[in-house]
Order: C-alpha cells, then structure tokens, then sequence
C-alpha cells in the first residue's frame, strides 16, 4: 500500500540556475523523502555567476498559494527563503497565523533570513530588514543566518567561536525560539562550526572545511534539511544535527557547473 509521506512547503524565490533557492528545498524536501510544496515569491534571473535582476510576486499571490497548500494537503513543517520585500513579509507573517504555522501553533517554522546571493547581489530590498526582526522572527522555532546576514540584523561582526555566541544572544533576543549561526564565512578556520542555540544549550556542530569553490545554494540546502527532519518529528537539536552532517555530503559532493560558483549536491543521497 502506498504510504503519503510528510509534507513541508518552502516560501522563497526561484533560481533559474537551479542551484539556489525554490530548486534547492525540493530537491532537498526529496531527497530527505519529504513532500515538497511551494509559495513563490519572486524569480530571479541567476546563474553560476550571480544574479542579473529578480521580479517580485504580489504579495496576495503568495498568502494564496500558502493558503492553497496549506488548507487542502497540510504542512508538516515550512521554511522561509528570499522574500524580496517589507510586502511580501507581512503578507507571510499573517498568513502562517491564519492557517496556525509558527512556534505557536506546533507547526516547526525555519527561518533562512536570506538577504543577498553568495555573489553578493541583493535578494532583499533593504529597508525589508526591520519586517525580518519584527515580523518573522519573533513566529520562528528556528532561525539560519550566516555571517552577513547576522551583521546586517543585529550588527554583531563575528569573528571567533566567542563572538558566534554573542551573535547568538542579540538574535534570541528578537524572539525566535532556537537560532542557528553559521560559521561556513570564517574562512581561517580548518572546521565549519555551526552554533545552535535557545538560550540554555549552545550547541557547537562541527564538520571539516571541504576546499571546494563551488557551495551555491548551501545555506537554503541545510534550512531545507533540517526542515524536512522537523517535518519527519525529530526535535530542534536533533534535526540540525541531520541537516548539518546532509550538507557536509553535499558540499563534499559538489560540482562544477557554469563559469562561475557550482551547486551543492543532495544526489548521494538517492544513491
Ligand atoms: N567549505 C565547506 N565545507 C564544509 N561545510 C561548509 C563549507 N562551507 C559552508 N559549509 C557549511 O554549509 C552550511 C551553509 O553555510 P554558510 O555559512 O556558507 O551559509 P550561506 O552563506 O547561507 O550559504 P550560501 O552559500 O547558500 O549563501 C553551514 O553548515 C556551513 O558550516
Ligand atoms: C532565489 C535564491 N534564493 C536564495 C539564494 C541564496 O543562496 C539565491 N542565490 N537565490
């Protein structure tokens, strides 16, 4: 007999590269044997060497396609990805409360704050910044920024393992329940050390540097896995754990494509 497997939905932009982005979550979601359901919210025009422009969706049409997914299949668990604008958030944040997903309603909601590509070009328009701390984060089980993004919402620089917990700190006190802080842009350091935190537990996961160019769509791969394991039941720890040893594979796996920066690859999984 068929079995229906868990369900998460991704609300992000898509990657024309397919590296990045809506295209990362579901090969992830499917990967990981989860369901993969989308909101989109913008479509940039990307490759392996960076983003030429993006075109933002009606913030209407994206609540409706929340709702559409939510209301008929159920979520088991959502992340955010791009979200381009202050619009497009708030209309986010509302609907998640409609249809009860967030840190109130039991329904694991992960935060990936992305503001720019890994090639520097700007995914978020930057007075939509203030609408991330006040409107998204404070309805997150778990937020995922890296280096930049960390700066840009607390103006914490990290440099060390002792300035990733300060980081730690300034993000819970926005409200999210667990935070994630990146360590993949401390290039000097032979390990990739990821803090998870609520607060309590700071929990550093670590993983060796893999000496590869080619990390695109890293981030939203990790927040992707570690929301299909959330959706599949496990815990906060326990579902970063998860995701951190799947990226590990994933960067290891990595591949050249285009003249620019390559995509992680989930493909080991499958095999
Ligand atoms: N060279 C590497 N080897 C092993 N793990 C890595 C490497 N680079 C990044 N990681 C890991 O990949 C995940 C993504 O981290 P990173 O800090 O690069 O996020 P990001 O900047 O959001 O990603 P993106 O490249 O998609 O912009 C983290 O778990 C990080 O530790
Ligand atoms: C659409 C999209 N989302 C996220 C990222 C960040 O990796 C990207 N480069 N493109």
């Amino acid at each position: 007999m068929s079995v229906t497997p868990k369900t998460a939905l991704t609300i992000a932009g898509s990657d024309s590269g397919g590296g990045a982005g809506i295209q990362a979550d579901l090969r992830t979601f499917f990967a990981c044997g989860v369901h993969g359901m989308t909101a989109i919210t913008a479509v940039t025009v990307q490759n392996s060497v960076g983003v030429q422009g993006f075109t933002e969706i009606p913030p209407d049409v994206v609540s409706a396609q929340i709702k559409a997914v939510a209301g008929d299949m159920g979520v088991d668990a959502a992340k955010t990805g791009m979200l381009a604008t202050a619009e497009i958030i708030t209309a986010v944040a509302k609907t998640l409360d409609e249809v009860h997903i967030g840190r109130n309603a039991d329904v694991p909601f992960v935060v990936d704050p992305v503001a720019a590509s890994m090639h520097g070009d700007a995914l978020l328009r930057e007075e939509a910044l203030e609408a991330i701390r006040t409107e998204l984060f404070p309805r997150a089980t778990l937020v995922t920024p890296n280096l930049d993004e960390v700066r840009l919402l607390t103006g914490v620089e990290v440099t060390d393992r002792a300035s990733q917990r300060d980081a730690a700190r300034a993000l819970l006190a926005l409200g999210p329940m667990w935070v994630l802080v990146k360590g993949g842009h401390l290039y000097d350091d032979p390990e990739c050390v990821d803090l998870l935190s609520d607060g309590v537990q700071f929990i550093e996961l670590s993983a060796r540097r893999i000496d590869t160019p080619h990390t695109h769509g890293g981030g939203d791969t990790l927040a992707s896995s570690i929301t299909a394991f959330l959706a599949k039941g496990l815990g906060v720890p326990d579902a970063v754990d998860e995701g951190k040893r799947f990226i590990e594979r994933c960067v290891a796996e990595a591949y050249p494509l285009g003249e620019g920066v390559g995509p992680v690859s989930p493909f080991w999984r499958l095999a």
